[in-house]
């Protein structure tokens, strides 16, 4: 089986590194500078422990395909449709992102369609080179089909070689279970790349996870417990500093960082606010997240450009209205 990454950044290029690692074929996908890196050095893996240069093969854009190959999709939920198009609609694609949009959006097109939950803190702070920053293990991922599970073995054999090298694979039969209790903890992200890292963030995140814990009971959706996750803390797959690279924030806040022009923030408050819609409950905190991320990320403004007050003043106006 070859692993074709699209999208090998923060989180695809740690699992493309692990796989390689683990003895398996990998191909990554990628664009621009951090494409020409890949080619002309290796991909570099800056774990807390350790720093490898990798010779693994990539490419910056489709190639011939084969029948064992598996498309490991790991671009922003953005990205998906755009990143997607030009692969064959035969192979199977696993969404290695956050957000619960995805899989649905892929299987519009692709038949085999897998979702994974990845618990995996990462960022590439140089073109060609990406910092895994959890240890020992680098991330965590629950994989499984979607919408329903099939027992087609695929899920399991990926799981089993994700835990090969520095990772740990779990194939579960309920995997948006686990990506929806991951959504809780995403819609932190945009409010962080908003105000960067200030005493009255908790405070702000808890009230956009509350109203998106009504709108996902008030929906019937489940979602994993903390007594379950509880696995997942005890691999502590949380970022840890490594000597020389400043990880600033999470993945939303590198896309504001890196003056990316586009955040993920529709697809993570936004989901809350499009589920607020449909059943008739107000988003106001979420709708207010999802909207000044957009705006920052459009008007390229850096990390931690808004003050707690004028945030707080927008969701009291969104509130009222
Ligand atoms: N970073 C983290 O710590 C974590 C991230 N996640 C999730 O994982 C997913 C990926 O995030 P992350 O790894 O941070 O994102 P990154 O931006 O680091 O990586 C995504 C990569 O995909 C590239 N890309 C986008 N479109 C294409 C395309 N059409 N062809 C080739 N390459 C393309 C991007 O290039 P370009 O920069 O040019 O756009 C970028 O290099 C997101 O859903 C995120 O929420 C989950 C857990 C942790
Ligand atoms: C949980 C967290 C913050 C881990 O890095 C993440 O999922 C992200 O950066 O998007």
């Amino acid at each position: 089986m070859r692993y074709i990454v699209i999208g090998a950044g923060a989180v695809g290029g740690t699992i493309g590194a692990r796989l390689f690692q683990g003895g398996h074929e990998v191909l990554l996908i990628a664009r621009g500078a951090h494409y020409e890196a890949l080619k002309r050095d290796g991909l570099r893996l800056i774990t807390p422990e350790s720093s490898e240069t990798l010779d693994i093969p990539a490419a910056d854009g489709p190639v011939p395909t084969r029948d064992d190959d598996v498309l490991i999709l790991a671009t922003k939920s953005q990205d998906t449709i755009a990143a997607l198009d030009p692969w064959p609609a035969d192979l199977p694609v696993v969404c290695a992102q956050n957000g619960v949009a995805n899989e649905r959006m892929v299987l519009r097109r692709f038949e085999h369609v897998y979702g994974m939950c990845v618990w995996l803190p990462a960022q590439i702070p140089q073109p060609g080179v990406i910092a895994a920053h959890a240890h020992p293990y680098s991330g965590m991922l629950h994989v499984g089909r979607y919408p329903q599970a099939v027992d087609d073995g695929l899920a399991a054999r990926i799981a089993d070689d994700l835990s090969k090298r520095g990772l740990v694979g779990r194939a579960v039969p309920d995997v948006m279970r686990w990506k929806y209790a991951k959504l809780l903890g995403n819609l932190g992200n945009a409010a962080e790349a908003l105000l960067g890292h200030v005493p009255g963030l908790p405070e702000v995140v808890e009230r956009a996870r509350a109203e998106a814990r009504a709108v996902l009971e008030h929906a019937g959706i489940a979602y994993a417990t903390p007594e379950e996750e509880a696995e997942v803390r005890g691999h502590k797959v949380d970022a840890r500093p490594i000597e020389g690279v400043d990880r600033g924030g999470g993945s939303s806040w590198q896309s504001l960082a890196r003056g990316a022009g586009s955040i993920e923030a529709d697809y993570l408050n936004g989901e809350i606010v499009l589920m607020g819609r449909e059943h008739g409950l107000p988003t106001p905190v979420n709708e207010t997240l999802r909207r000044e991320a957009n705006r920052a990320a459009r008007e390229k403004l850096p990390p931690g450009s808004m003050p707690l007050e004028t945030l707080q003043a927008l969701i009291a106006a969104r509130s009222a209205a």
